[in-house]
């Protein structure tokens, strides 16, 4: 049995909730093959971000031609990208290597306020890369600085999805994690019709890495082969049960529970 591949592009998380880690615990929880392209060494924990240290871009380059000369992947996210020069990299090897199912988790600002993505590099994600995506998967505030319109409700929700398919991405996920109700509301655009994943908001502060790990469990449903709808609801049931079976883990906004979904899976809640 040939195993289902996946590839992640992001930033490195030494505390283990977010970018890189939260990819590859993902991917390995749902019975995927992970690979990694590491744009930057973020060091953060549950407090906060300390300091980021981007990899060189022969170093970023390298790292993708070895993964492209040899590796297959049936799906590919990018995560922390950080700059221009290194969307513009990724945008070159991706159509060189002509990989398909690209997910784009357009990370911009950690929940702790510290820039991931550098300003000018928002306009080359739009025009680069986004053409490219299967799906694009933004959080409120990074969905109203690719669309250029503030977004208070539903109906806003929806023009910023249309407008993310108009851009060239075949489908649009707009995040509520950031809704501040009691209800969390996700709309999912096909270019036809909105779908909504609507779910209790869980009160708790660890919700470090939710956007990686939902992105991340996007892309090993569809390397399996899912529809896209099939994939973001298994991926929403994914960090739902991350976020419910909480782990405490550090002083701040700890990572979510890698573990949780298979375990009920498994009946061993
Ligand atoms: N408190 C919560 N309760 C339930 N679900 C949540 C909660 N917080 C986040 N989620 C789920 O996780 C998804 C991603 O969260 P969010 O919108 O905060 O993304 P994000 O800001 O990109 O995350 P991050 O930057 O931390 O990786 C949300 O769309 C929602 O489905
Ligand atoms: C390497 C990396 N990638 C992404 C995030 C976003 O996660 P969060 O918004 O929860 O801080 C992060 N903190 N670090």
């Amino acid at each position: 049995m040939r195993i289902a591949q996946a590839l992640t592009i992001a930033g490195s998380d030494n505390g283990g909730g977010a970018g890189i880690q939260a990819d590859l615990k993902t991917f390995q929880e749902l019975s995927v093959y992970g690979m990694t392209v590491i744009t930057a060494i973020a060091a953060q924990n549950t407090t906060g971000v300390q300091g980021v240290f981007p990899i060189s871009y022969e170093g970023i380059a390298q790292q993708l031609d070895s993964t492209g000369d040899d590796f297959k992947p049936n799906a590919v996210k990018t995560g922390m990208l950080y700059s221009t020069e290194i969307i513009q990299l990724v945008a070159e090897k991706w159509r060189h290597y002509e990989w398909s199912n690209l997910v784009i988790d357009p990370v911009m600002v950690a929940k702790g306020g510290a820039p991931l993505l550098q300003q000018q590099a928002i306009q080359t994600l739009i025009t680069e890369l986004i053409p490219h995506a299967r799906i694009t998967t933004p959080n409120i505030p990074e969905a109203e600085l690719l669309t250029g319109m503030s977004i208070r409700n539903l109906s806003d929700r929806e023009e910023a999805a249309r407008r993310l398919v108009q851009m060239g991405s075949t489908y649009a996920l707009i995040k509520g994690g950031h809704d501040t109700g009691g209800m969390i509301v996700d709309v999912f655009y096909d270019g036809r019709s909105f779908h909504y994943l609507e779910n209790i908001r869980i009160v708790t502060p660890h919700t470090h890495g939710t956007g990686c790990t939902y992105s991340a469990a996007i892309t090993a449903e569809l390397a399996k082969g899912s529809s896209v709808l099939a994939a973001v609801t298994t991926a929403r049931a994914f960090i739902q049960a991350a976020i419910e079976d909480e782990l405490g883990i550090g002083a701040g906004h700890g990572p979510t529970n890698h573990f949780a979904y298979q375990r009920r899976q498994r009946g061993e809640r």
